[in-house]
């Protein structure tokens, strides 16, 4: 058996009503706190939590860690990465300052098939090993579940190396990562004028050979202004669908496309980007189970406009952030930057930030029933941080860490 008690807690955070699973809206707004208390890991969860008051006898027979004061959070559930992938694009980045917008680098041939090109020739080793090396760093800055998509493959053969990569992610790794087939993410070279012999070749080939070995957990496609078109989304999400994988799409990252709608009635997990939050895409969240997933350094990296996160939380809509981290338009996995921009950026209390990258991220990854609040029996993925003076503190410091110790399966990483 495997014990951690953890004491000198100085404000025990997101302590949830059991069965909580997410959170709509303006309930956000709601993050259950005590103050002064101790936490036990038992096995790898939680198995009990109090007031230091009461600390119970016996206490002196578990190791101890003390929190010094610090805070106690869930992890960060970071629900949306192609953290996969073979080379940075720090060339793009030069271009974007010299004036050049996404669309501009993309028609240029660089973009997501600049990444595919050095994709095809790099081993599932080396993609394991720095994919590996990314996420060991972001499970130091506090996140303790992520998702992870293919997408920069663009042939049957290299979309199954990505998904071969990420099952050995997730069989090395000890956090929960969910994986996700985007073979539409943009049309490769060889199907350039021939769109539907790529969305012939997802359906009846890459969507096969990916669920026949049980690869992905989701399905994605970037439904965007020269990508794929609504109605071209539609037919992936369909297949997709005839294979058990639910969708989770990129949406209105660039324009307004109805590919919330499109979303919506595939009963799609997660919507994501919204950084174009039109009145329609917010009315069809607000009626339906699908999560509004906000990627802010995304925004920031391109300066592109930021989702409208109050829009929709007053439509009860609900809201999960997520880094988005991939070589293109957000290299960077850092959760506690996200929450950050969240505040900054999206207008979100500190309240709604964290319950947005902890309880929400973890129900956009089909995960919220073991994770993203503190709970007795919930997984004992906690962040530590310094002595904090507030729970505002922590997005109020925005660029600087104050995650001191990263305990997983209650123990420290
Ligand atoms: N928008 C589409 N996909 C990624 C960017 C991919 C890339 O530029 O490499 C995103 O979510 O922002
Ligand atoms: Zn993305």
């Amino acid at each position: 058996m495997s014990e951690l008690l953890i004491t000198h807690i100085g404000t025990l955070t997101g302590l949830h009503p059991t069965g909580t699973t997410v959170l709509r809206g303006l309930s956000m707004a709601s993050l259950p706190q005590m103050e002064n208390a101790w936490l036990l890991c038992r096995d790898g969860v939680i198995s009990a939590y109090g007031s230091m008051e009461d600390l119970p006898g016996g206490h002196a027979a578990f190791p101890v860690l003390s929190a010094k004061g610090g805070f106690v959070f869930p992890c960060w559930c970071d629900s949306h990465t192609h953290l996969v992938f073979a080379a940075s694009r720090e060339e793009e980045f030069v271009m974007k300052i010299q004036g050049k917008s996404y669309e501009d680098i993309a028609a240029a041939g660089g973009g997501i098939l600049n990444s595919a090109a050095k994709l095809q020739d790099t081993s599932e080793e080396a993609l394991y090993e720095s994919a590996s090396a990314r996420l060991q760093d972001m499970i130091r800055q506090g996140t303790g579940a992520v998702e992870i998509k293919s997408g920069y493959g663009l042939t049957p053969d290299s979309e199954l190396k990505m998904l071969r990569v990420i099952r050995r992610i997730k069989e090395t790794f000890p956090i929960p990562v969910k994986a996700t087939l985007l073979a539409a993410h943009a049309y490769p070279l060889a199907f350039r004028n021939n769109h539907e012999g790529y969305i012939r070749q997802i359906i009846d080939e890459i969507l096969p050979a990916v669920a026949g070995e049980g690869l992905a957990d989701y399905i994605d496609a970037f439904c965007e202004q020269g990508f794929f078109s609504v109605g071209e989304t539609d037919r992936i999400l369909s297949a997709g669908a005839k294979h058990g994988l639910r969708p989770k799409i990129h949406v209105n990252q660039l324009s307004i496309s109805g590919g919330v709608q499109a979303g919506v009635k595939h009963k799609a997990l997660s919507v994501d980007h919204l950084e174009l939050t039109d009145l329609e895409a917010i009315n069809s969240l607000s009626n339906s189970s699908t999560i509004a997933t906000l990627l802010p350094s995304c925004s920031l990296y391109l300066d592109i406009p930021y989702a409208n996160a109050r829009g929709l939380m007053q439509a009860d809509v609900p809201v999960a952030i997520a880094t988005d981290y991939n070589p293109g338009s957000t290299p960077s996995g850092n959760m506690n930057l996200v929450v950050s921009l969240a505040c900054i950026k999206l207008k979100m209390l500190p309240e709604e930030a964290i319950n947005a990258a902890t309880l929400n991220g973890a129900a956009a990854m089909g995960l919220s029933e073991e994770l993203g609040s503190i709970g007795v029996g919930k997984r004992a993925n906690l962040l530590i941080t310094r002595p904090m003076p507030s729970l505002a503190y922590l997005p109020y410091s925005f660029g600087q860490s104050q995650v001191s110790t990263v305990i997983i399966n209650g123990k420290v990483f």
